[in-house]
């Protein structure tokens, strides 16, 4: 039979302590939600008391099936439980479980409470019969365990016996200031787990060596049973073990799978990718592209060899299968690319090209000069969408862009106020039209891109759709042969869907037009739109006189 472990999230109480994260009552309620669908154990909420965020939570809690755990402090020294305003909150809040930290390193008990170590015994005692008695489950996290026991290790025993012998469900062993070693964290999780039943111990493990997940995983290894940790490693300082490595870890790597189950059904593991972005998301951060199981890049393959390899068996360069959590395979196209890259990019958006196929050399070759120049096609879908299937002779001409010109003018308002404003008329040819317009916006490329999407005739009901939502530069080379390479990334109002274009040039208002009419070719060949035919030239200026007259100042 396999051996049961439980996993214990702290993400609304540890992660709470991260620089930069503020949860609203509303982010609270709908994280424990999704960590309850997730299979999480014990969902820590929170410190009632201790902000009225918190306190709110427990006065009306979410209903879970996860045990809700409400965290606090051991009773104050010179006071009984009963007399201690912040420890009767902690009794009185709507939970199932009471965490509470308990000093277990000597040194702490004599420098921060000031009191004896015995009197911090009592204490650890007084206060689990308390919380028992309240009919709570009982939790203790032993702060700073591991510096305790090798400070004095019957010191620290002897905290965690008291809390254990006193009533507690679970005794968990904090490497509070994370700098504990995973071999360390073995030997002394087994020391513990050879005079306290394994599974009422657990283990929390802070992340400052970046050993969180390792020592989470040494400590199961030696005996424990329960594991304390954050949604996407969120916590104090560096954070805490990450949740979102363990879980997976912990069904998807036979020395786990095989020994221990969690409540995680493999079909929850499947939203992992999605819970961990959306939290994200809901915090306002940039997903770690780099995070294990479900970073961006998790399962993305740059080099040739992985590519090829990888089309062939996806094991050979994947460690589990990018599905099992939700995440899924890319194959990237750049200058580390050979054709198995292009090929599986090409087989993505729905282009089937024979790898023999001479203008499949070509296409990649032309990727190669491209990204030698400063272009980056891994990053910009539709750019490199366009590039292949006009390389295949699939993109229609749908206009040609005779002239533009660009204004940035400082100057007094109407009001009297200094203000920047950017003015820019484009002229363009489409079928046998001219159509010139200006457009105005707070900058350079803003302006541009109202002239350009201002009038293109018969493309106008396809483009009224498309809108500007990002816009990230990088100088490439720096002194006077500096390079700029703009990314720009465009979404569709009616469905949201969005992509991203590409544009090179020593000028940042030409690399920044080479990506807007990238994005806006995107959208016409996405909509199937048919190119106006040309027969004669005829010159037409188009627009309402407001219209002119500014081409006129300009
Ligand atoms: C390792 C951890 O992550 S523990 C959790 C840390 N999280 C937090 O601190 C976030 C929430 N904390 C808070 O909002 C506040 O600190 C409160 C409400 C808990 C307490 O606020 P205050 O009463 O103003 O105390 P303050 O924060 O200044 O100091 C903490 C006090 O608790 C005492 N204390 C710390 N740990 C314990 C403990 N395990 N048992 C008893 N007392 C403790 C400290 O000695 C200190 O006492 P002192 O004021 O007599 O010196
Ligand atoms: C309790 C806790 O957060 C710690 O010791 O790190």
């Amino acid at each position: 039979m396999k051996k049961r472990l439980y996993l214990f999230d702290t993400t609304l109480r540890d992660g709470a302590q991260t620089l930069g994260v503020d949860f609203s009552l509303e982010d609270k309620h709908l994280i424990a939600k999704r960590l309850d669908v997730l299979g999480i154990d014990y969902i820590e909420g929170g410190y009632p008391g201790a902000n009225p965020v918190d306190t709110a939570f427990f006065e009306a809690p979410p209903k879970l099936s996860a045990k809700l755990v409400a965290f606090g402090m051991t009773k104050r020294a010179g006071r009984s439980t009963s007399n201690d305003p912040g420890f009767q909150q902690l009794l009185s809040a709507k939970a199932d479980a009471v965490c509470l930290v308990a000093k277990s390193w000597d040194f702490h008990v004599d420098l921060q409470l000031g009191i004896t170590l015995d009197e911090n015994l009592d204490a650890i005692r007084a206060s689990v019969a308390a919380v028992v008695e309240r009919g709570r489950e009982s939790i203790i996290d032993c702060e700073h365990f591991f510096d305790g026991y090798k400070a004095n290790p019957d010191y620290a025993l002897a905290c965690a016996k008291a809390a254990y012998e006193a009533g507690a469900r679970w005794v968990v062993l904090c490497d509070t200031n994370g700098g504990t070693l995973p071999h360390e964290v073995a030997k002394i999780v087994a020391a513990v787990t050879s005079v306290l039943p394994g599974d009422h111990i657990g283990i929390h493990a802070h992340n400052d060596t970046e050993q969180g997940v390792a020592n989470s995983l040494a400590s199961v290894l030696s005996g424990a049973c329960q594991i304390q940790g954050t949604l996407n490693g969120l916590g104090e300082r560096c954070g805490n073990a990450n949740l979102t490595s363990i879980i997976p870890t912990l069904l998807l790597k036979d020395d786990f799978a095989g020994v221990f189950e969690t409540r995680v059904t493999p079909a929850a593991l499947k939203t992992l990718t999605s819970v961990s972005r959306q939290f994200d998301e809901l915090m306002n951060r940039q997903p770690n592209r780099h995070a294990p199981y479900v970073g961006e890049s998790a399962f993305a393959h740059k080099g040739g060899i992985h590519a090829s390899a990888v089309n062939k068996e996806p094991k050979s360069y994947e460690h589990v299968p990018p599905e099992s959590v939700g995440n899924a395979r890319k194959l990237l196209v750049s200058n580390q690319a050979g054709r198995s890259n292009i090929l599986a990019e090409l087989a993505r958006i729905g282009m089937e090209v024979a790898k023999d196929d001479p203008r499949l050399a070509a296409l990649l070759d032309d990727v190669k000069i491209r990204e030698a120049q400063g272009y980056a096609y891994e990053a910009a879908d539709a750019s490199f969408e366009l590039l292949a299937r006009r390389a295949l002779g699939e993109v229609p001409d749908y206009f040609d862009v005779d002239q533009f010109r660009v204004m940035v003018e400082r100057r007094h308002n109407a009001k009297g106020e200094l203000v920047t404003v950017s003015e820019a008329v484009v002229k363009v040819r489409i079928g046998d039209d001219v159509l010139m317009n200006a457009g105005e916006g707070n900058g350079p490329v803003h302006a541009l891109d109202q002239a350009l999407r201002k009038d293109l005739g018969a493309y106008q009901p396809s483009i009224q759709d498309l809108e500007l939502v990002d816009f990230r530069v990088r100088i490439l080379t720096g002194g006077t042969d500096a390079v700029t390479r703009v990314l720009i990334e465009c979404r569709e109002k009616s469905t949201g869907e969005r992509w991203f274009t590409v544009g090179v040039s020593p000028n940042i208002v030409d690399a920044s037009f080479e990506a807007l009419l990238d994005s806006v070719n995107f959208k016409l060949l996405k909509d199937g739109v048919a190119a106006v035919a040309r027969t004669e030239s005829v010159v037409r200026f188009d627009g309402a006189a407001v219209r002119r007259s500014q081409v006129e100042r300009i």
